[in-house]
C-alpha cells in the first residue's frame, strides 16, 4: 500500500525517466535477429528485462508475466527459430489476453502452433521453422502488436513479408513506430492504405547502428497530470521535438485541453511542462485516444481531479490490457466523485460529487491505474492499493515522485 499525503509541487525540478519500453523492445528483437545495434537509453522496465532474458537465455520454457509486447513480438521470433520448440506462457491475465490473430497468420505462413490451455490464448507450444511464404491477411483492430511482430522478423524472411491488414486498424502510431525503426536499421519498408510490404534483409552484418533510445512518454504522461493540478513547472529529460512515440500526443492534449505549455530544449533533450497561469479549462473534453490508448488513464484522472466532463472514445483495445481498463477506470473514478459510463470502445463522465474520505485506489495488477491516479495527491490523501505495479513500465516512478513533490503541513 501507497500511501500518498496531500503534496504541493515543487517548482522547477527536473526528471530523467528512462528509455521507452515500446522502442526498447521493438530494439531488443532486432538486435537478436541481426545483431548489429549499440542501444543507449534502454528501458529499466520488468517488461524489458523480461524480454531481454528470454532472448539471453533461449530455453525451451518461457515465462514473459505481464509483459504483452513481450509475449507477442516472442511468439513470431519463435516462429522462425528452425527446429526449435519454445513453450511460450505468461502470467494469469496474460492468459486472457487475445493472440489469435497473430498465432493465425503464423499458422498461415506454415508455422506450427498449438494451444496448451485455451484456444486463442497463452500459453502456445511453437515449432520454429523456414517461412517462404511471401504474404499473410491479418485483423488489425485487437492489437497493433501483432502487426509489429510480424514487422520484426519480415526483414529475416527469404522472401519479405507483405501483410494484408483487415479491418480497422487500431493503435496506427505504434505501427508507424515499427516502420520507422526498420528504416533506421536500413530494412526497406513500405505502407500503402493498408498495405505493409516489408523487403528482405541482406546486408545486415555491415555495420554496427547505434540507438539511442528516446525516454518513455507514456511515463512522461503522469508528470503532465501533475503540472495541470500542482501549477508548476517540471522537466523531463531525454525527448525529442520529432518523437516517433504515439503517447507524445499528450504534449498537444494537454496544451489544448489544460494549459500546459511543452517547451523543448534540443540540446538538453529536455521537455519544460509550464502551466499557463491564464488559461480557462474548456467545459467539456472530447477526444479519440486510438492513436494513444495508454495515456488514458493519465487524462481521465486529470480531467476528473478537475471535474471537467469527458467523451473519450477510440478505446477499443483498452478492456483486453493488463486489466479491463474502462471497468477499472469506472470503479475508481467513482471514489474521486466521478459518475462515468462506457462502452466497449468509450468511456464518459455522467456527474461530478464530492470525493470519498478516505481513498483507496484499487490497480488490479495495472501499472497505469497506480501512476495515473498518484497526482490526485495534489488536491487529496489517497492510497494507491498496489506499490509495486510500477515495476511493470517505470520502476523509479515513487522515488521520482519524490524530487517532485512537499508534503502539505
Ligand atoms: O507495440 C507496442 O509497443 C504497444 C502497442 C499498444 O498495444 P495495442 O496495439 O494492443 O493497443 C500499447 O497499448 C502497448 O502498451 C505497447
Ligand atoms: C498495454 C501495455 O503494455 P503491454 O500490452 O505490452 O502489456 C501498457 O504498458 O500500457
Amino acid at each position: 500500500m501507497k500511501k500518498l499525503k496531500k503534496s504541493k509541487l515543487k517548482e522547477n525540478q527536473t526528471i530523467q525517466i528512462s528509455g521507452s519500453k515500446s522502442i526498447s523492445n521493438r530494439l531488443l528483437i532486432l538486435e537478436s535477429l541481426f545483431k548489429n545495434i549499440e542501444i543507449g537509453n534502454l528501458s529499466n522496465s520488468q517488461d524489458t528485462s523480461l524480454l531481454k532474458k528470454a532472448l539471453s537465455e533461449n530455453t525451451e520454457w518461457v515465462d514473459i508475466h505481464h509483459a504483452g509486447t513481450a509475449m507477442r513480438f516472442l511468439t513470431s521470433y519463435y516462429s522462425i527459430q528452425g527446429g526449435k520448440t519454445t513453450i511460450l506462457t505468461g502470467s494469469k491475465r496474460m492468459k486472457e489476453r487475445p493472440i489469435k490473430n497473430l498465432v493465425t497468420a503464423l499458422q498461415n505462413l506454415g508455422v506450427e502452433i498449438e494451444y496448451l490451455e485455451n484456444e486463442g490464448f497463452p500459453p502456445l507450444k511453437i515449432k520454429g521453422r523456414t517461412i517462404t511464404q511471401p504474404k499473410v491477411n491479418v485483423p488489425s483492430n485487437i492489437s497493433s502488436q501483432f502487426i509489429t511482430s510480424l514487422l520484426l522478423i519480415a526483414g529475416k524472411l527469404e522472401n519479405g513479408l507483405e501483410i494484408h491488414l483487415v479491418g480497422e486498424v487500431t493503435s496506427r502510431s505504434y505501427i508507424e513506430m515499427t516502420l520507422n525503426i526498420l528504416t533506421r536499421f536500413g530494412i526497406k519498408n513500405s505502407f500503402i492504405e493498408n498495405t505493409i510490404k516489408v523487403e528482405p534483409f541482406i546486408n545486415h552484418q555491415s555495420s554496427i547502428i547505434n540507438y539511442e533510445v528516446e525516454s518513455d512518454w507514456s511515463s512522461a504522461s503522469y508528470f503532465y497530470s501533475f503540472a495541470v493540478l500542482g501549477r508548476k513547472t517540471i522537466h523531463l529529460k531525454s525527448f525529442y521535438k520529432e518523437s516517433t512515440q504515439g503517447d507524445s500526443a499528450i504534449a498537444k492534449i494537454y496544451e489544448e485541453f489544460f494549459g500546459i505549455k511543452t517547451n523543448f530544449t534540443e540540446e538538453e533533450h529536455k521537455l519544460t511542462l509550464q502551466p499557463d497561469p491564464n488559461f480557462k479549462f474548456p467545459e467539456k473534453i472530447v477526444l479519440d485516444m486510438n492513436n494513444c490508448p495508454d495515456i488514458t488513464q493519465t487524462l481521465c484522472v486529470t480531467a476528473a481531479a478537475l471535474k471537467i466532463p469527458f467523451v473519450i472514445s477510440g478505446l477499443g483495445t483498452l478492456r483486453v490490457k493488463e486489466t479491463d481498463r474502462l471497468l477499472a477506470l469506472h470503479n475508481e473514478l467513482k471514489k474521486l466523485g466521478t459518475e462515468t459510463e462506457y462502452t466497449d470502445y468509450t468511456i464518459k463522465s455522467t456527474g461530478f460529487g464530492k470525493a470519498e474520505e478516505n481513498i483507496i485506489i484499487k490497480t488490479y495488477q495495472d501499472h497505469r491505474m497506480a501512476m495515473a491516479f498518484a497526482p490526485f495527491c495534489l488536491v487529496q490523501e489517497l492510497e494507491i492499493e498496489d506499490e509495486d505495479v510500477v515495476e511493470k513500465s517505470y520502476p523509479k516512478f515513487w522515488e521520482d515522485l519524490q524530487i517532485i513533490l512537499t508534503e502539505n503541513s
